[in-house]
């Protein structure tokens, strides 16, 4: 089985690419969607904020006020920081987990959408391939605007939280450009999963290549030995 690391900047697109290929049958691991489920009330991650960032980070309920914390640590480094170091650790174990799980499931291949893949640098040398998800500076704040309900100021802390999409663009293996439409969008996925297939499909035979090869050199010497008189 080998690992397929999804990653791009904030609203670039990355979950709208990662359904496309869980409709095609892959196995997916979204990694925001595990963020989440760490910071449940009664969860070790729960507490640890809690007792860092405080109770006005809380909703009425208990759970986690995403809109309070997000402002205060897109705006703040040093409190990103902290956030990171609590949540990072669970977000780890778990992504294990479901990554094992398919694995036991017999996938040959999963697809971890993982935003902060090049920040941290981590997990990319597990991942064999690695797509990030582009779109231009402007289209990615207007969709992030809309998205999310925020003024221009806070888009932009969001974006700065992380680097630039376009040195992204240099460290991948593959890119879409989903700056246009998402028709557009979705052939470029379709396209790239069934390179990813190719490849899959490249190793095998690779492998039995070499092995061919190995087995005709053991034969060529065994008959050498035979047939050659010994000195
Ligand atoms: C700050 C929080 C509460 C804001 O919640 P909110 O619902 O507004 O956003 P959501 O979780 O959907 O994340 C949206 C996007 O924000 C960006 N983002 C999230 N956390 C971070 C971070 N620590 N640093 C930089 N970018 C981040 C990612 O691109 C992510 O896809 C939340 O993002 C969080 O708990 N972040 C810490 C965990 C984390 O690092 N997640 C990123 C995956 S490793
Ligand atoms: N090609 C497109 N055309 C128009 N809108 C799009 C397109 N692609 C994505 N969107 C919209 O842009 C927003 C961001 O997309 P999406 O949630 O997939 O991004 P993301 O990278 O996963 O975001 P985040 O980093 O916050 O998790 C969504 O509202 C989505 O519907």
């Amino acid at each position: 089985m080998f690992l397929v690391g999804l990653t791009g900047g904030i609203a670039s697109g990355k979950s709208s690419v990662l359904q496309v290929f869980q409709q095609l049958g892959c196995a997916v691991v979204d990694v925001d969607i595990i963020a989440r489920r760490i910071v449940q009330p009664g969860r070790p991650a729960h507490r640890r904020i809690v007792e860092v960032f405080g109770t006005e980070v809380l909703l009425e309920n208990g759970e986690i006020n995403r809109k309070v914390l997000g402002d205060l640590i897109f705006k703040q480094p040093d409190q990103r920081q902290l956030l990171n170091a609590i949540t990072h650790p669970e977000i780890h174990k778990e992504m294990m987990k479901e990554t094992f799980k398919y694995f036991l499931q017999g996938h040959r291949y999963v697809i971890l959408d993982i935003p902060l893949l090049f920040e941290t640098k981590k997990l990319l040398r597990y991942m064999k391939h690695t797509i990030v998800v582009y779109c231009d500076r402007d289209t990615q704040l207007a969709r992030l605007m809309k998205r999310n309900g925020l003024s221009l100021e806070d888009a932009e802390a969001r974006i700065q939280a992380q680097l630039p999409l376009k040195d992204k663009v240099r460290m991948a293996n593959h890119v879409l450009d989903n700056s246009g439409n998402w028709g557009d969008t979705r052939r470029q996925a379709i396209l790239l999963h069934l390179r990813l297939e190719r490849s899959l499909e490249y190793l095998p035979l690779r492998l039995s290549v070499l092995m061919g090869l190995a087995g005709i050199t053991s034969l060529l010497y065994l008959l050498a030995r035979c047939l050659l008189p010994s000195p």
